[in-house]
């Protein structure tokens, strides 16, 4: 070999070395069996290269990033999980900013594409929390001019000028609660002034102090319902008590006037048989006609008399009776009536419990009690039973566009058009919000994939006209099959998520467990 090729040969192998030195450490951190391996082959190539030594510690490195790539793979799959999760929570955290929730759809998509090298997870990571940046800046935006300020500055990373509003995760959930809540009074009570006023400044948007001190007010008029309830209640045992009393002491009058009129009876009847046997005598010891008939008519009088007097008694003692069952029938009419009022209350208490006040549709409760009745039966008998979880499209817009009233509206028309559509063994519940969810028992994927298809269009098909505008209201839906190892929860969970994949695939769509392929 001549001396220039020598020269050049010498030249590539140290830059080789150097570069194979700098990129070792540029992995080194990635486990402790690699990182001391990688310093091993750092000095077998630094300084004067020892090849024979650096090819042991290659071969050596070879196996270890063999094992390590499995580790690496599962470690990959376990991030892009954990950011997905964190990605939905922002999702439901920034649901009412468009703009920042369609970035967050961008982003699942992205990460439900398969991750092909380390660097992408990177990726994945910067942009998360570019997001939750955004997410929090914006919070901030909405804050008091101090704290805004103070965030501005970036001053006060202790926390004490932040909001209340930004440190509970629960302000949005207390925030749609009392909006159900107002909604639910609202129906009992429309012309409450402060029940207008909170739903007026709850379309307008609720600071955390206004939020809490609506909270007192709502909880005010519940606990009022409550006492004035009870109240109610305890009115009406107390009357129904009193009428019972009444009732009884009627019936113990009877007992003793019937008792009494007993015993005046049985005096006259022993009055009488006195008379007869004196007639008896009187035929058996008299001795002249005369004198017998002198006797017997004196006898013949008394007889007459007691039976008249008995006759009066019986009288007496009958209308006596008359008067105190009349007495017990009206008041037992009365507590008939009593009863049947306080049993229609009481049924129409336990439908009110159960049905949502805006849609008349069952609710929340309702649904949990029908679906446990529903899986009874499909764990006894077999068949199938679904769970259909319904979601109406970009329903804040309508809200923000034509005002909550028209939102309102529209819960109440797709209500009764999802009713509609259903047959009588077929069930649908509000679940919350524009929120529905269905119970679909003994149907075939197929089909229940065709008649949540055909409902779909039909409400898309639907006129909706708000303030002279013609608008198109669409639904996404989700819903699935019971099957073997399936809880109740389990179950809607899937559902749900089969709507979440309609919601990102473009909404106005169903996905069922014949299109999920999550
Ligand atoms: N009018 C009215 N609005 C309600 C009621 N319950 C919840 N909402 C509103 O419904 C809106 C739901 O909005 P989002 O969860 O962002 O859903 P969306 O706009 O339908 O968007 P997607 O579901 O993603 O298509 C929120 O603005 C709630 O305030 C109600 O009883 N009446």
């Amino acid at each position: 070999m001549e001396a220039k090729q020598l020269q050049t040969l010498k030249q590539n192998n140290t830059l080789l070395c150097q570069f194979i030195v700098k990129l070792s450490a540029f992995y080194e951190g990635f486990s402790d069996k690699i990182d001391t391996e990688l310093k091993i082959l750092r000095g077998h190539l630094s300084g004067t290269p020892n090849f024979s030594l650096a090819a042991v510690s290659i071969e050596k490195l070879n196996k270890s990033l063999q094992h390590q790539e499995i580790t690496l793979r599962k470690y990959s799959v376990d991030t892009v999980s954990a950011l997905e999760d964190a990605m939905k929570q922002l999702q439901k955290i920034v649901f009412e900013d468009n703009e920042l929730k369609g970035l967050t759809t961008q982003e699942l998509i992205k990460l439900n594409q398969p991750v092909t090298d380390i660097f992408s997870i990177y990726k994945l990571y910067a942009k998360a929390i570019a997001l939750h940046r955004i997410a929090l800046n914006k919070e901030m935006v909405g804050l008091s001019p101090v704290a805004a300020s103070n965030n501005d500055a970036k001053s006060d990373v202790s926390g004490q000028a932040r909001s209340v509003k930004d440190d509970n995760p629960h302000y949005r959930s207390i925030l749609v609660e009392l909006n159900h809540l107002i909604a639910s009074y609202a129906q009992k009570k429309p012309d409450d002034q402060q029940l207008n006023d909170i739903k007026k400044r709850l379309d307008q948007g609720m600071d955390e102090d206004q939020l809490l001190k609506s909270c007192v007010v709502i909880l005010r008029m519940i606990v009022q319902d409550a006492m004035s309830e009870a109240s109610l209640t305890g009115k009406v045992i107390q009357s129904l008590h009193r009428s019972l009393g009444e009732v009884s002491n009627d019936v113990n009058s009877t007992i003793e006037s019937s008792q009494s009129q007993f015993e005046q009876r049985r005096a006259g009847n022993e009055q009488l048989i006195r008379h007869i046997s004196h007639i008896e005598e009187a035929v058996s010891e008299s001795q002249s006609f005369e004198r017998l008939k002198e006797q017997t008519q004196i006898c013949v009088k008394e007889l007459a008399n007691t039976l008249s007097e008995q006759q009066d008694n019986d009288k007496e003692g009958q209308e006596r009776l008359l008067a105190l069952l009349s007495a017990m029938q009206s008041r037992i009419d009365t507590l008939q009536q009593q009863t049947s009022i306080y049993k229609k209350k009481i049924a129409e208490q336990a439908m009110q419990s159960r049905t949502d006040a805006l849609t008349r549709l069952p609710n929340r409760q309702a649904y949990n009690e029908r679906l446990e009745t529903a899986y009874s039966n499909y764990k006894a008998n077999g068949g199938s039973l679904a769970v259909a979880v319904v979601d109406i499209d970009f329903f804040k817009s309508i809200n923000d566009r034509f005002g909550h009233a028209a939102g309102d509206k529209t819960l109440q028309v797709v209500s009764k058009f999802l009713k509609q559509n259903l047959s009588d063994n077929e069930f649908i519940a509000r679940w919350g919000g524009e929120e529905f969810v269905m119970l679909l028992p003994d149907m075939s994927m197929q089909d229940i994939d065709k008649k949540l298809n055909e409902i779909r269009t039909k409400l898309a098909a639907m006129p909706f006209k708000f303030k002279q505008e013609k608008v198109k209201i669409t639904a996404s839906f989700g819903a699935t099959c019971f099957g073997e190892k399936d809880t109740t929860e389990s179950v809607f969970e899937r559902a749900d998520e089969y709507l979440y994949k309609a919601k990102r695939d473009g909404r106005n769509l169903v996905v069922t467990d014949l299109s999920a392929d999550l």
